[in-house]
């Protein structure tokens, strides 16, 4: 049984977190965010404004995208531009470039960072949340990357994509739809970055850890409680930690990095398992 729990950061501390990024750094670039209602991407949203970036963000709910706009207008004096849809359909996604393009006049920056999954062992899942976590972050992706792309190599642009996936390396029990879709887009983004190279277009991936966001009321009580044991620094991640990695890979920092995945977990790849559904009898050793 899942209950709504208050996690991460509010308005006026996305508005006031330091940074170490110095406040013109994006001036006029141009970002297309997925997933800025909430959580990282809303924490992005407010980075990137904060940076000089023009900033559409997209994600299904209209009224999660209407308060990241209202709380970045009302505590940064600035307007960002919203479109709900869906990254699963591949009309909805040229329609968001589309609109970016007119509202703006271009696109520099792709931040996938819209997705999600559900925790279940892997013999149970239907062929419908199977379906609906591969659609959602291998599928969506996709039509996001190939849309930007297309439009990057027809004007003559160049461009840069950031994929938010998930450190899957030593695979992720209770998961196993979201690291094959993961995995997936780790390897699509290498193989890209090689072909679209020569149109100056870079693609990297950021895999979080366990960072603390509102999506974690998709995950029960019992996972949560242990979520700050899954990495040897023993805390979550912030948003704030994820938000300023991306910025590092879209920034002129970033120029000369493509193909690449930042891991941003506290050194859960060395040490530390997640478990979101709750910790099976058989693993439950100290
Ligand atoms: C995994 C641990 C890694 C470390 C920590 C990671 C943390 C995070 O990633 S936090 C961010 C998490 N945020 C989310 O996951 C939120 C977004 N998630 C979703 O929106 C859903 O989980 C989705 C990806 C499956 C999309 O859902 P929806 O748009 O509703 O998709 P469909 O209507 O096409 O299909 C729903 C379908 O999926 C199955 N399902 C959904 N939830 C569960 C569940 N809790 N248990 C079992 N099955 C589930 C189910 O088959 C649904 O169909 P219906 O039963 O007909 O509704
Ligand atoms: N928090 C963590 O520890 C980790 C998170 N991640 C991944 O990082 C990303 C951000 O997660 P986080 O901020 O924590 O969680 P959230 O659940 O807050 O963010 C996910 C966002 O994705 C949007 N989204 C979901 N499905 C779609 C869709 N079909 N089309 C467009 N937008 C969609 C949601 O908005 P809406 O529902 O309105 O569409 C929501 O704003 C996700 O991909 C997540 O799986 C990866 C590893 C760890």
């Amino acid at each position: 049984m899942t209950e709504t729990r208050q996690w991460g950061f509010s308005e006026e501390e996305l508005a006031s977190l330091p940074t170490v990024y110095r406040p013109d750094l994006l001036q006029d670039q141009v970002v297309v965010l997925s997933g800025g209602g909430s959580g990282m991407g809303k924490a992005m949203a407010y980075l990137f404004t904060r940076l000089g970036a023009k900033v559409m963000i997209c994600g299904r709910r209209e009224e999660k995208l209407a308060e990241t706009r209202d709380g970045i207008r009302r505590l940064l004096g600035r307007d960002i531009a919203i479109m709900p849809m869906t990254i699963r359909d591949p009309d909805q996604v040229d329609a968001l470039m589309d609109r970016t393009i007119a509202e703006f006049g271009r696109i520099d920056h792709v931040v996938n960072n819209g997705g999600g999954q559900f925790p279940q062992a892997a013999i149970d899942f239907s062929k419908k949340g199977w379906n609906a976590v591969i659609d959602t972050n291998l599928n969506g992706t996709w039509h996001m990357m190939q849309a930007a792309a297309k439009r990057w190599r027809d004007r003559g642009e160049a461009g840069s994509i950031v994929n938010i996936v998930a450190y899957v390396e030593r695979g992720m029990p209770q998961a196993a739809h979201t690291c094959a879709a993961r995995a997936g887009v780790i390897y699509l983004s290498k193989t890209v970055a090689t072909e679209w190279a020569p149109l100056n277009i870079r693609v990297n991936c950021v895999a979080p850890g366990t960072v603390a966001t509102e999506g974690f009321n998709v995950y029960p009580p019992e996972a949560t409680a242990r979520f700050a044991d899954t990495n040897p620094m023993r805390r979550m991640g912030n948003a704030w930690d994820v938000a300023e990695g991306v910025i590092y890979l879209v920034a002129p920092s970033g120029k000369f990095i493509t193909g690449e995945m930042l891991t941003i977990d506290g050194g859960m790849q060395m040490w530390g398992t997640v478990w979101p559904g709750g910790v099976p009898e058989h693993f439950n050793v100290v």
